[in-house]
């Protein structure tokens, strides 16, 4: 009796749920006829096209379509290595096929196998998806992705203030546990492999499966978006970007993001450093070799390529770049770093590091110093130069009071990412978490009033590091020597609070390495030499500023005001804070001030704000314990030529 009754509800569960997916996908087809309908397409297609003649850049815009015959398989014939002859567009393949498909079939990884990979290409054999025709929108204005998205991308809407507001789909954050690197002789020996590096390998062949997925996808679109940008203000170190992608919203993301070319710098745009294949809304095939699931971000050094399939998350494109940079600049002796980055009108600048959420966007832009960047930048024997082009700022409770600047920037031309907004007034919550707690707002830097163009700047004077301490356990700010700075650099610690909805969660310690190792191609002790010898050089002071908790951990305490954070950056800043008393604090060693300019003294010695002094002490061990246990797997390490420097950082560390 039980049984048949369960299976009856088990039946009209999967009848229900079976109509119900019906519904959708007949949903789904009203819309798709609507909205893709071809001829409407088209018209809109020529029109951009005809309008396009009338005027100088969009005539070049013509030109660079003509040039690439406007079809998605002329553009990939560019990076194919194609044996035979270039084929012009709906050309078919003559050459008999040399490969029998069982070559082609993915072969079990090994190791010997790694270059011999490389030698040989499939041929690419007569089907009628060669046929198709894409019409490749190159370089789009603002306005014009605004139109596509809008159009054709569910979820795209233009809030109140003027910016397009969409959504990310499924993943609402990057998803490093998917990311992949190709392992052959180009990178086995130099990158960082193993234990805690982000660099999960693969070999050329699975990229390559994973490759031609992504571009069969790219190609079966009526459409596909390619933005040519640059990354890097300094200009003898400028890299060439392409990205290929589906989404308007992926191509204006990319438009703030990167550097935008002038007229003239696109006309003479030649081939790029690197190109990306972002085919994010179609799925791996999760019986791939090395795949873990139906995201893979696949990242191969030698063919200067990276493949997205699987998440729409368009932070991807910008921190899989960014990965690149971390590969490429120090191969010239130029630091990479995750920090922000800015200048006062005297010309100190100052970086900020500091993993998610910690202040690095909140805290380099600040209305009385120019702005350089907001999240990466290379530091060369020149100075400092911001990779991006733009800025990425988290939007979680923005308020114009607090940040007035970043309010201010998301206007026409920004983009929102799932962010919550009404119907009707397009007026934006940025209260409501309902889609995720990062939400996102991309917008070109010169969106801030005192952006510094171009974004370079001459050595810093001040290295901060941020942590969000929800421990509540740091203080507010301390000052670093030399070996201090390079212990928290190389631990690169923060505690955020995880989730907020299920009552009070105990905070979690994240140690990411030189406050980014996501992004780290080499292992972090290389960019600590780094850094360390150009701080040295240059006579820079690291600052260590909790932007976290105070009184107490995540539930009894509260975090930091931000105007408090405000004044002691300030103070670092104007160089006031170099002026005042220290103490030393006995389990970390740091040198806490004994006052900042209007900031409450008391708040400066944690200890000071718990009114709970056990559990104080408690909680500062735990954290002590966690610090040292993280370091372990640095001990091994020597850190540049220096081996006094070495022993001075391995003794940096809390004492318990
Ligand atoms: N005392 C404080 N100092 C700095 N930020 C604070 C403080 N109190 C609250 N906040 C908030 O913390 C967040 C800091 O986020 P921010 O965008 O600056 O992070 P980020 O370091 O740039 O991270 P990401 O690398 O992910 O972009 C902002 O939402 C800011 O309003
Ligand atoms: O990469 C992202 O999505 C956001 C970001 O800046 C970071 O996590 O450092
Ligand atoms: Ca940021
Ligand atoms: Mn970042």
């Amino acid at each position: 009796m039980e049984l048949s009754s369960r299976v009856i509800q088990d039946t009209m569960q999967f009848t229900f749920s079976t109509y119900f997916i019906h519904f959708i996908f007949y949903l789904n087809l009203i819309f798709d006829h609507n909205f893709a309908c071809m001829s409407h397409y088209k018209s809109l297609i020529n029109r951009t096209f005809n309008l396009s003649n009338k005027k100088n850049g969009n005539k070049r815009r013509l030109n660079a379509l003509s040039n690439q015959k406007l079809s998605f398989a002329a553009l990939c014939a560019l990076h194919f290595k194609i044996p035979t002859k270039k084929m012009a567009f709906g050309e078919t393949e003559t050459q008999p096929q040399t490969q029998t498909p069982e070559v082609v079939q993915a072969k079990k990884y090994d190791q010997n196998d790694v270059d011999k990979v490389s030698h040989f290409t499939p041929t690419i054999c007569v089907s009628d998806s060669a046929l198709k025709f894409t019409n490749v929108l190159y370089n789009l204005t603002p306005a014009e992705l605004y139109e596509h998205a809008v159009k054709y991308e569910k979820g795209s809407f233009i809030t109140s203030t003027g910016a397009l507001a969409t959504r990310s789909g499924a993943k609402t954050g990057r998803s490093p546990r998917d990311k992949r690197v190709v392992k052959d002789a180009t990178t086995q020996d130099d990158l960082w492999w193993g234990k805690g590096s982000p660099n999960i390998e693969m070999d050329e062949h699975t990229f390559m499966i994973n490759r031609e997925r992504a571009v069969d996808y790219l190609n079966c679109l009526d459409k596909i978006f390619v933005n040519d940008q640059f990354l890097n203000w300094d200009s003898e170190n400028k890299i060439k970007v392409r990205i290929v992608s589906a989404r308007a919203y992926h191509s204006l993301f990319m438009h703030n993001m990167c550097i935008r070319p002038t007229e003239e710098e696109l006309e003479n745009f030649g081939t790029p450093d690197f190109t990306i294949y972002n085919a994010g809304k179609f799925p791996c095939n999760r019986y791939t070799h090395y795949m873990t699931s139906s995201t893979s971000v696949d990242l191969h050094i030698a063919r200067k390529e990276m493949v997205i399939l699987g998440t729409m998350y368009a932070g991807e494109m910008k921190k899989g770049l960014f990965s690149v940079m971390h590969y490429l600049m120090p191969k010239r002796q130029i630091l990479s770093l995750h920090s922000g980055c800015n200048m006062g009108k005297s010309g100190d600048v100052a970086l900020f590091f500091g993993l998610s959420g910690t202040g690095k966007t909140t805290l380099s832009t600040d209305h009385n110093r120019y702005l350089i960047g907001d999240d990466e930048h290379c530091w060369s024997d020149k100075g400092v130069s911001n990779i991006e082009g733009g800025c990425y700022a988290k939007c979680i409770d923005l308020s114009r009071e607090k940040e007035p600047d970043i309010w201010n920037a998301i206007k026409f031309g920004a983009v929102l990412e799932n962010v919550v907004f009404d119907d009707y007034t397009r007026l934006v919550n940025y209260a409501d978490k309902s889609v995720t707690e990062n939400t996102r707002a991309a917008y070109p830097i010169e969106f801030i009033p005192n952006a510094l163009i171009p974004c370079v700047g001459p050595h810093p004077k001040n290295v901060i590091l941020l942590a969000c301490d929800a421990f509540g356990v740091l203080p507010p700010v301390s000052k670093l020597n030399l070996a201090q700075t390079m212990y928290h650099f190389i631990s690169g610690y923060t505690a955020l609070v995880a989730g907020t909805e299920d009552g009070i969660k105990e905070p979690t310690a994240t140690f990411s390495a030189c406050f980014g190792a996501a992004f780290l191609m080499l292992h972090p002790t290389k960019y600590a030499a780094m850094l360390a010898e150009k701080m040295q050089t240059h006579g820079a002071t690291g600052w260590l500023v909790n932007t976290g908790w105070s009184g107490g951990s995540y539930g009894s305490g509260s975090r930091i005001k931000l105007a408090y954070t405000r004044k002691i950056i300030d103070a670092i800043h104007s160089g006031s804070l170099l002026k005042t008393e220290y103490k030393k604090t006995k389990v970390f060693g740091l040198e806490i001030p004994s006052e900042v300019e209007e900031v409450p003294s008391e708040i400066l010695d944690p200890v000071n704000t718990w009114s709970d002094k056990n559990a104080y002490n408690e909680t500062l061990m735990k954290l002590a314990g966690l610090f040292k246990n993280n370091f372990e797997t640095f001990t091994n390490y020597q850190i540049g030529e220096d081996n006094k420097l070495t022993e001075e950082i391995l003794a940096a560390g809390p004492h318990c």
